[in-house]
């Protein structure tokens, strides 16, 4: 008899800091106005002649936005955007904003990232939409370019928002469509949720099913399950722009969770959530990484995805919440995979483009982490 040689032992990579960072990422809900570098806002802020900064100290400014979104509440979370937008008001501004973005995401090891922003926020000074579409399209391709360059292959699909209180909606849809070639891959409505619910943007929302668009809606953040319930029953989002009050309709029984008609309707349809952790803490939607719903949704299987939603007001990145989750719920390799995949899955580009990302980067990534 021959010696039975024994398969080795699969002995993963370590979770760290770096080795998350490297491995393969996906991000579907970040906001190009709530990403900017601080020094970039400052020398935009020189150039442009705006003097409304807090401060011109980059690491002082960071602080600030971190600060000032840190109070409680949506509606003055969503103030500090002010003085990125004040900033993003001429072309050479929004490539370079879009290009620093696509690069800064990169470096993380994101591979696939759709990256949104409100059009409408950048005419104070003239610029018309489909100019600053251009700009922002051209600005996230120079951005790519130089992630591979550098060797960090990225590709950025870019999301148009409506602003709720502004009733563009119509508008901001017809300008995504006209766009599509150039790699807006859909639509979403972003700012105050009370008070500003969905079926306000039935127009807009009816338009894009005709044309066969993708859109998201934020739902489900600010306000609770009838925002979430309109969202999905009256308006056909695709994914949920948060979603994560979704816990509301889930009652915790001695015998387990139980879900109610909305949550389950929301986890059959393997609709996604795009979560936003650090978000949720500062607009108050969640008090803490540890009992952020998004350990329960994760537990139950819903089509849960891992989001920074604003990284400068954040501080945060994609690794940064992951590492964070790492810590609070100990997910290992497989969660971080399954959050991934679920996100490409879940992504508006074509589905053999989906694949190609899953079946040539990501599972080979995360299965050198795996020790396989
Ligand atoms: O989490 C959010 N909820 C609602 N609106 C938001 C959130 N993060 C950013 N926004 C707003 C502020 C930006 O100016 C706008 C477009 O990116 O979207
Ligand atoms: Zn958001």
């Amino acid at each position: 008899m021959g010696t039975v040689i024994g398969m080795a032992t699969p002995q993963p990579v370590p979770l760290t800091a770096d080795t998350i960072r490297d491995a393969p990422k996906v991000l579907l809900h970040d906001h190009l106005d709530g990403g900017l570098r601080p020094a970039t806002v400052v020398e935009l802020a020189a150039a442009a002649g705006y003097d409304a900064l807090p401060t011109t100290d980059p690491e002082a400014l960071g602080r600030w936005f971190r600060d000032a979104a840190d109070s409680g509440s949506l509606v003055r979370y969503l103030e500090t955007f002010a003085h990125t937008c004040g900033v993003m008001q001429d072309q050479e501004a929004l490539v370079r904003v879009a290009a620093e973005c696509a690069e800064d995401l990169a470096a993380d090891g994101v591979v696939y990232a759709e990256v949104r922003y409100a059009p409408e926020l950048f005419t104070e000074r003239g610029l018309d939409l489909d100019t600053i579409v251009g700009a922002v399209q051209a600005g996230f391709r120079e951005g790519e370019r130089r992630a591979a360059a550098a060797g960090r292959v990225i590709r950025i699909g870019t999301l148009l928002c409506a602003m709720r209180q502004n009733a563009r909606s119509l508008e901001i849809a017809d300008l995504a469509v006209r766009h599509r070639a150039e790699g807006v891959v859909g639509f979403d409505i972003a700012g105050p949720e009370a008070g500003f619910p969905p079926t306000r943007n039935l127009d807009a929302f009816e338009f894009l099913r005709q044309q066969n668009a993708h859109f998201t809606i934020h739902a489900g953040e600010a306000f609770g399950l009838p925002s979430i319930w309109e969202a999905i029953q009256h308006c056909g989002a695709e994914r949920l722009g948060h979603g994560v009050r979704i816990v509301d309709d889930i009652t915790l029984t001695p015998d387990g969770p139980v879900l109610g008609p909305l949550a389950a309707y929301v986890r059959d349809r393997r609709i996604p959530l795009e979560l936003c952790p650090t978000s949720n803490l500062q607009t108050g939607a969640a008090t803490s990484i540890a009992e952020h719903p998004i350990g329960l949704l994760t537990a139950l299987r819903f089509r849960v995805t891992v989001n920074t939603d604003n990284r400068l007001m954040s501080g945060c990145t994609v690794s940064s919440e992951m590492a964070a989750l790492v810590e609070a719920f100990g997910y290992d390799w497989v969660d971080l995979r399954w959050f991934t995949i679920n996100a490409m899955k879940s992504a508006f580009i074509d589905f053999e483009q989906r694949l190609d990302i899953i079946d040539n980067t990501i599972k080979p990534g995360y299965a050198k982490l795996l020790g396989f």
